[in-house]
This record gives structure tokens, sequence and C-alpha cells, in this order.
């Protein structure tokens, strides 16, 4: 397995999950998107509440100033078991950012990525890129989202005051780092946030897995990483609280958990 190193933003290759598997699954993705849309209506929801549920933009259509370039499919995966077991490749990245942070073997497991949350994110052919973003900029607010991009780009990360895009590497997922990773890593590692651009000559399909908490793990930033000259920098939470704030307030939420100093 290979990680290619962004700041705040990874890529992995050569990671041994099947190509071939990788290229069925975005078939089947693309191909749940061009179904005609009488088809694919029954599962249109607003409800936030709906475990399975196709929906447009953001959270909320309704109640949301702007709307962004993307109908989005969302499958909770929840029971885990009903569905598939934690998938061993976001273990390994896990452990990996364990060894990186000096963290013991498996601290990140269990409950604190237990929960695994499908997105399919879909961005029509856009006549026209300077009206509108597929994403806005934004730092996802779990522990790390598993990104397959396709062969089309689009996902660009802010790096040094810049925008910088995501280069679509065949077969290759983009690690992208969550609010949980910072606030257990103390503020080592940063929420990478990022944006997705739309195209005016083809569609876009990713499929993003999200690896969460589960609702009522409390987060704080991991012991081993806290000392007197390194002082913890945010509270302790429950996820499910954490999650709240997001969907309300995704720009002040890492803010309402700081620690004053
Ligand atoms: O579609 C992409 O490239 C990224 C999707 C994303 O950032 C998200 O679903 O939070
Ligand atoms: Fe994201």
């Amino acid at each position: 397995m290979v990680l290619v190193l962004f700041k705040y933003c990874k890529q992995v290759i050569n990671h041994g999950d099947s190509d071939n598997l990788i290229d069925d699954s975005m078939s089947i993705f693309k191909e749940f998107f061009n179904l005609p849309a009488e088809d694919k209506a029954s599962l249109y929801s607003t409800d936030l509440n709906k475990s399975c549920r196709l929906y447009t933009s953001n959270f909320t259509y309704e109640t949301e100033e702007v709307h962004f370039w993307r109908d989005i499919l969302r499958h909770p995966c929840h029971p885990l078991q009903d569905h598939v077991q934690i998938w061993p490749l976001s273990l390994k990245i896990l452990d990996l950012i364990c060894e990186g942070l000096g963290l013991e073997q498996g601290y990140l497991g269990d409950e604190l990525s237990n929960g695994q949350m499908l997105s399919v994110n879909h961005y029509p052919r856009c006549p026209d890129p300077s009206l509108t973003l597929g994403l806005p900029k934004h730092c996802d607010p779990n522990l790390i989202t598993v990104v397959l991009q396709g062969d089309v780009g689009g996902l660009q990360v802010y790096k040094d005051g810049q925008w910088v895009g995501v280069e679509p590497l065949p077969h290759a997922f983009v690690v992208n780092i969550g609010y949980q990773l910072q606030i257990i890593s103390n503020g080592k590692l940063r929420g990478a946030e990022h944006r997705v651009m739309t195209n005016p000559r083809q569609a876009r399909t990713t499929a993003a897995t999200f690896i969460n908490p589960s609702p009522d793990c409390v987060i704080h930033p991991a012991e081993a990483l806290v000392n007197s000259s390194n002082p913890p920098l945010y509270k302790a939470f429950k996820y499910v609280d954490f999650f709240g704030f997001y969907t309300s307030d995704p720009k002040t939420v890492l803010n309402l958990h700081k620690l004053q100093a």
C-alpha cells in the first residue's frame, strides 16, 4: 500500500483492493444515476433521519441559502453486520495514522471508527461552472473519509492559501482527514478543507466512505499526545452532539469545541 502525500490529503494506491471490483462498483453507481428520474424518485427524501436516501445539494435543500450542483445517494451501512464489515483498507489506513502520530496500534479502532457511511456523489455536467460549485469549502465532520474519485477531476484541497486540484489517479483512494482526527491528535493533524468544482464537459461520479465514530463515543485529545508543553486544545464531547452542531453550522463547530487558552 502506498500513500501519496499531500499536506492535508493523501491518495492510497497499490492497496490490494481489486481493480475490477472498483471498476464494477463505479459502473453500478453511474448506472444508478443514469436511471430515469421516475425510477429514482421513490428514494428521494429530505428527511435527515431516513436511513437510505437520495437527495440534492447538501444536508437540507429547503433551508440552505445556496444550492450546489450535486445529487447524493447516501447509505448508512447500519447495522454494519447486515451490510459490509468494516473495510480492511480503512483499518490499515487508521493504523498507519496511529504509527505516524505515535499512538498504539488499534487506538483509532472500535467505537472511534465503527460507523461507516457510503455517500455516492453525482455531479452532472454543468453548462456554466462559474455559477456554482459541486460542494463548497468544507471539512468533513468525521474521522477520515476515503474517496474514490474515478477518472474525472474536480476535488480541490486548500493548501498554503491556495486551492490545489487532487489529480485523479487510476484506482486510487483519496484520504481526507476529518475534524475528529484533528481533535484526537490534539491539532497535530489538520482537517482537510476541500471543495468540488463542476465540469462543463462531463459528469463526475465519486464514492465517499465516511469512517465515523459511533454516536455515543466520547471524543477527546489522545492522552498520549497531551502533556504540560502540549495541553489539550479541545473539550471532550459525544460525537452525536458534535454532528448535530455540524449540520446546523459547519463553519463554527470546531471553535465551539475548543478549550479557551
Ligand atoms: O466528490 C468528491 O470528490 C468529494 C466529496 C466530499 O468531499 C464529501 O462528500 O464530503
Ligand atoms: Fe467532504
